[in-house]
């Protein structure tokens, strides 16, 4: 479903080489690696919200990297769900609001039964007529794990989606995201560092160390 080659990227004199990475729909991969390694950096070119500088990206049959720009925008509304590592919502919409226009928005209109069901499966049913800046950190990133979910997404990506979550609550996401990466048949692609996380998914892949994954360039 989600194959990369040969992935490179760079932000001035610093470069970065990717492992290159593959998930299946239904499966689960972990991507792993100490701070500043670039794991959000391979998030961000996997949504299409950078362009690498040589290498692939192929989702199913298309290869985003070859994109026009409002053609990515509209790729990744119907086929990519993102947990943001720091979320943002609407602050004048309501939780329920911000949901329901999340899934207009990716052209996958969802009833408030929908919403309802993912709610009470991530535990923010009791926050969905409160507004965002309300929310606690952790309810808030259960929060921007329905947002992301609820257009049923072939792919998604999630940016530390357990960082602000105690275990319990860390678990039931985790099981929740495997859960719908089966039953929507999706892919699901995880950037962390939390040990809770790698004891529970098995396909890994790790990044290199920061100055390992450097290198000059030309000036
Ligand atoms: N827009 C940018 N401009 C310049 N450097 C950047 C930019 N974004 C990230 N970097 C640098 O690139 C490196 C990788 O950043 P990235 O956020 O991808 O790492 P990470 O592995 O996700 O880190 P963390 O686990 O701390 O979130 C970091 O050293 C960061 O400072």
């Amino acid at each position: 479903m989600l194959q990369t080659t040969h992935l490179q990227y760079h932000y001035g004199q610093r470069a970065f080489t990717f492992p290159p990475l593959q998930c299946s729909a239904g499966e689960v991969l972990l991507i792993t690696g100490p701070s500043g390694s670039g794991k959000t950096t391979l998030l961000h070119l996997l949504a299409g919200l950078l362009l690498p500088d040589a290498g692939e990206i192929r989702i199913d049959d298309t290869v985003i990297n070859n994109l026009p720009v409002a053609q990515m925008d509209r790729f990744r509304g119907r086929h990519i769900g993102i947990v943001y590592q720091q979320s943002h919502f609407m602050a004048a919409l309501t939780v329920r609001d911000n949901l329901l226009l999340a899934a207009r928005l990716a052209r996958q209109p969802a009833a408030s039964k929908q919403v309802a069901v993912l709610a009470r499966a991530l535990g923010i049913h009791q926050l969905l007529r409160q507004y965002p800046a309300r929310l606690s950190q952790g309810e808030q990133q259960r929060v921007s794990i329905a947002r992301a979910l609820l257009p049923a997404p072939p792919l998604i990506l999630a940016d530390e989606p357990t960082a602000s979550l105690d275990d319990d609550n860390c678990m039931a996401v985790a099981r929740l995201l495997q859960q719908q990466a089966r039953q929507q048949q999706a892919a699901l692609v995880i950037v962390t560092h939390d040990n809770r996380l790698k004891a529970l998914f098995h396909q890994q892949t790790a990044m290199p160390e920061p100055q390992a994954g450097l290198a000059a360039l030309p000036l």
